[in-house]
């Protein structure tokens, strides 16, 4: 038999999973979650020790569960939490501050001197994202401008910049290797996704010197031989990607016009372009996907800030249900909302609306509301919100194009959900046997990096659907749906 080794590290938690290569399927798992550092409101941290002490732990678990020899897997597949960033010294490979996690805000005034700098034409061409504190690039420039010494060690080539994946790489070839691949570059604001080169203007805006970056890999690459320190013998990292574009390819998205939502915490939506790239108009972003191969292929992104947290609201605010898979029974007590419109804009509306400042409602109370048509309210909320990212995935005017949506992530196991966002699309929603999709994308990467898979076909032939849900409403009553969202979305943000 052959396996093939994922490392998943997310935000909450690092996690390693062992796959029997003939059919793509997990055979054992393990996971550790970790500390969420919050030094200030707004801040959002990891401790760059914890996070390769969990993902090595997890690993070492998972062979053990498998019961299987490290010299059984063929090689090992990472995909990683995006545009959290760290900076480390290269000779003993401290790190100078903690790892800035994505969710954390601290860089607006970095970005608003950008966007005062009239750059956002620029990055926008230049990386197909917007000027967000989200990406990574304000987040080193941050780490250059505040840490002691850090811009004189950074000027003296001493220093080095990664995202998580770069940081696990370093770690796992034990200094060897600086690398990461572009999915992962591509959310730095500092790589150009059309060039494939470090961009010199976006360098030179933030002030980056660049022996700080990392050298950029297509995702599945031979990035070297693991340090034999984690399992004995050095195996093959074959594969790496951002977590959501390691979804992408688990879904076996490669071509353009396929989708995948995940429901999360929050959605992350991606929609492959194929090779052309080309930018919203409706807010979203362009993302390189996973590569595979020498040409670089794209995808435009939006992602919903509350997804599956609107049903732990609902269990830990209301205690309205014991555990989120209650929601289902709940939401199925009644036949419909009862005209209740839940709009959980708890941190703001995200993509395609971009209101920061909205905070949530609940519409259309009358007396004979329940908790049942509240419960049914918060789950259409989550497919309400993803119907709307995908209705504003049509680029210059055009409709989505996309005839099936494959979805995964924690609440994509209810069925009423997933029913109702085929019905609101008015496309298939298809979910896959394989739920784990980001750790099967990374899997899949380091398959084809060793020559245990051949092409992306034959990954077509190995993936699996477990459940496809059909559209039950006319395209008409769908229609007259998302109109009633938008109004009450309007009636929360107080625009008519
Ligand atoms: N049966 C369910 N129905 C609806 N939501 C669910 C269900 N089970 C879990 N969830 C939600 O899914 C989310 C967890 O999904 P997961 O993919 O693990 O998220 P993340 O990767 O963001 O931590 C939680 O917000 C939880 O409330
Ligand atoms: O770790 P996750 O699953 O919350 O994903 C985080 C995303 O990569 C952020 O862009």
């Amino acid at each position: 038999m052959t396996y093939l080794l994922a490392l998943d590290q997310g935000t909450s938690s690092s996690r390693a999973i062992v796959f029997d290569a003939a059919t793509g399927t997990p055979r054992a798992s393990a996971q550790r979650e970790f500390e969420q550092l919050y030094p200030h409101p707004g801040w959002v941290e990891h401790d760059p020790r914890t996070l390769v002490r969990t993902q090595r732990e997890t690993a070492q678990q998972a062979l053990q569960q498998a019961g299987i020899r490290a010299g059984e897997i063929a090689s090992v597949g990472m995909s990683n939490q995006r545009e959290t960033t760290l900076v480390w010294n290269r000779r003993t490979g401290e790190p100078v501050y903690n790892a800035i996690v994505w969710q954390d805000r601290r860089t607006q005034p970095i970005c608003d001197r950008l966007l005062a700098d009239g750059l956002l034409g620029e990055v926008r061409e230049r990386t197909g994202l917007i000027i967000d504190p989200y990406f990574a690039g304000t987040k080193l420039a941050w780490i250059l401008e505040n840490v002691d010494g850090a811009r004189a060690a950074a000027e003296r080539g001493e220093l080095a910049f990664g995202t998580v994946d770069t940081w696990l790489i370093w770690h796992l070839t034990r200094g060897r290797v600086h690398a990461t691949d572009v999915s992962n570059a591509s959310r730095t604001l500092l790589w150009n996704v059309r060039t494939r080169q470090w961009d010199d203007t976006l360098l030179r805006a933030l002030d980056i010197p660049p022996s700080l970056l990392p050298e950029v890999h297509p995702s599945s690459h031979d990035y070297g031989a693991m340090g034999a320190d984690w399992f004995g013998e050095p195996l093959m990292l074959g594969g790496v990607a951002g977590d959501q574009q390691a979804a992408l390819f688990g879904q076996v998205c490669f071509t353009a016009g396929s989708a995948k939502n995940t429901y999360g915490t929050g959605c992350f939506m991606l929609k492959h372009l194929g090779t052309a790239f080309s930018l919203s108009d409706q807010g979203l972003i362009t993302t390189t996907t996973a590569q595979h191969g020498e040409q670089a292929e794209y995808a435009i992104e939006g992602s919903v800030f509350i997804g599956g947290a609107v049903v732990q609201w609902l269990r830990d605010n209301l205690q309205a249900i014991e555990t989120s898979a209650d929601v289902q029974q709940l939401a199925e007590s009644v036949p419909d909302a009862g005209g209740v419109m839940f709009v959980p804009a708890f941190t703001g509306l995200g993509a395609p609306y971009w209101k920061p400042k909205a905070t949530g409602a609940l519409v259309g109370l009358t007396r004979g509301t329940t908790l049942g048509h509240i419960a049914r309210a918060a789950l259409d909320s989550i497919a309400f919100q993803s119907a709307a990212l995908l209705r504003a995935m049509g680029v210059d005017g055009q409709d989505h194009g996309v005839r099936q949506l494959k979805v995964d992530g924690g609440a994509a196991v209810n069925d009423l959900l997933m029913q109702t966002q085929a019905d609101l699309l008015g496309v298939e929603v298809v979910r896959p046997a394989v739920v784990e999709t980001t750790a099967l994308g990374a899997v899949y990467l380091a398959g084809l990096a060793s020559g245990v898979y051949r092409s992306r076909q034959e990954l077509e032939a190995l993936w699996r659907a477990e459940r496809v849900f059909t559209p039950r409403l006319s395209r008409a009553q769908a229609d007259a749906r998302m109109a009633e969202w938008e109004e009450a979305v309007r009636r929360t943000t107080g625009e008519r």
